[in-house]
């Protein structure tokens, strides 16, 4: 019998949530082009070779938004799986309160502060109310979407909290 296995690669990205201070406002942008036009969502992208997945976070913040983060702070992994797609995307998600620079639209991305009681949901990815929560809630998280080839229906997920950043690359999904 010839076991037919489906190859995942993996390609790490980044998501940057830029909230204010007391942490009720979230900076979105409106993305302008490429994957998830249409769609508000943070600010991040693929990570290029030669930088640390960190880096690649500030980079395409800066790129994005004209904005530079001081710190920033590792909340998660969160993995997408689309049905008829080898590849799943390795989202690492980052939040900061401690940005400088001038916000600006620029050819990526439409920014706005939102009240994080009051998001724009019927125009984001239809993952984000379901970890928008633990987020929120400042949970350390890892989850796995899968997404119908529509882009649109998440057929499941399975997730895991974790206790510290540290612990993140050892949980195991799938045990
Ligand atoms: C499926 N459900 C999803 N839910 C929430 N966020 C999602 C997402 N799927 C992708 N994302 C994020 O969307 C950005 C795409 O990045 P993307 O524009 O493709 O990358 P990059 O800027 O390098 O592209 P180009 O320079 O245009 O090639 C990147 O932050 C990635 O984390």
């Amino acid at each position: 019998m010839v076991e037919i296995v489906e190859q995942e690669l993996h390609k790490l990205y980044t998501l940057v949530y830029v909230l204010n201070k007391d942490k009720t406002k979230i900076l979105l942008g409106l993305k302008k082009r490429g994957f998830g036009k249409g769609r508000w969502n943070g600010f991040g992208g693929k990570v290029e070779k030669g930088e640390t997945i960190e880096q690649g976070a500030l980079r395409e913040l800066k790129e994005e938004s004209n904005l530079d983060a001081k710190n920033l702070e590792k909340k998660g992994v969160i993995y997408f799986k689309f049905e008829g797609d080898p590849v799943i995307m390795d989202v690492h998600l980052y939040t900061t309160t401690d940005v400088s620079g001038d916000l600006i639209e620029t050819d990526e991305m439409l920014p706005k502060w939102y009240n994080v009681s009051d998001l724009p949901y019927s125009s984001m990815w239809p993952d984000d109310p379901i970890w928008h929560p633990w987020f929120f809630e400042g949970k350390i998280f890892t989850v796995k979407f899968f997404f119908k080839a529509d882009l649109e229906t998440i057929t499941g997920y399975k997730h895991k909290f974790a206790s510290s950043v540290s612990e993140l690359d050892a949980i195991n999904l799938d045990s």
